[in-house]
């Protein structure tokens, strides 16, 4: 068990063979393996250099602390205004310590954020753990567990109700909120598996798949790699937190596998 340092990663392996990877740049999780199989998905055309964020944040974090404690690898990494840009700060001038803790055992992936408002303003912030999953084939995907709720539809701008699973079969950006069900499940199709989305401290949850044209449009996803993936995204983003002075928040999400 162990958790390295190099440059611009962090590695947490496990005694079972798990191991996670999260790039500094953004806290970004590029990496979840179990029995060596992988879990998360990576484009090809990812940019790890810096120069672009790698879909996530553009920031780069501190590496914090690391432990492993019985059966759980752990790594926390930090960020605070005097690691973000001054052209980032002019636009949001408050002052925080965000702290993002990966948690690793043998089957689960915990990531967790801890924001807290160290400054005399109070602030109003959004979050969302886009966790790109990697998918055997889109096509026959199902995600299970907002049945019946309603949802922000951002490929037509239009309020719409989930009836059933949710299923991909063209461009899906569908937000949302207050979800009461604490686990949304994604199976991949019959007999492949799937992974489940544990929410706790968060309540909305986006699902999204760029299907054809989005993907040409992005630079840094390929043209066709929308087959294999699924966002299925965890955190506060219909309604804003708000965090008086001294105040703090936390969220998590924790997958496990089908
Ligand atoms: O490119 P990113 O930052 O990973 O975001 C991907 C998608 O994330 C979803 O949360 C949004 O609803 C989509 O509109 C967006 O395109």
């Amino acid at each position: 068990m162990s958790v390295s340092q190099q440059s611009d990663k962090t590695i947490l392996i496990h005694s079972s063979g798990a191991s996670a990877e999260v790039y500094l740049l953004g806290a970004t999780l590029t990496s979840w393996k179990t029995n060596n199989k992988e879990h998360i998905f990576l484009s090809e055309k990812s940019l790890l250099d810096g120069s672009k964020p790698i879909r996530g944040g553009n920031s780069r974090f501190a590496p914090l602390t690391s432990s492993v404690i019985e059966n759980k690898v752990i790594a926390k990494f930090g960020l605070d205004p005097t690691m973000i840009s001054d052209e980032h700060r002019k636009l949001w001038p408050f002052n925080f310590t965000l702290v993002y803790t990966v948690t690793l055992t043998a089957d689960t992936l915990e990531t967790k954020l801890h924001v807290q408002n160290t400054g005399d303003k109070a602030f109003d912030f959004n979050t969302l753990m886009h966790t790109y999953f990697l998918v055997p084939n889109v096509a026959t995907v199902k995600v299970h567990g907002l049945d019946q709720l309603g949802y922000m539809d951002k490929v037509t701008q239009q309020n719409a109700k989930q009836e059933g699973d949710i299923t991909v079969g063209g461009e899906v950006d569908k937000v949302f909120a207050d979800v009461a069900n604490d686990d949304i499940q994604v199976h991949f199709g019959a007999g492949q598996g799937g992974v489940q989305v544990h929410l706790d401290g968060v309540r909305d949850i986006v699902v999204w798949n760029p299907w054809v044209d989005k993907s040409v449009g992005m630079s840094d996803f390929g043209d066709d790699e929308y087959h294999r993936m699924i966002c299925v995204e965890a955190g506060q983003v219909a309604r804003f937190i708000s965090l008086a002075s001294g105040g703090s928040w936390e969220g998590r999400q924790v997958l496990s596998l089908l």
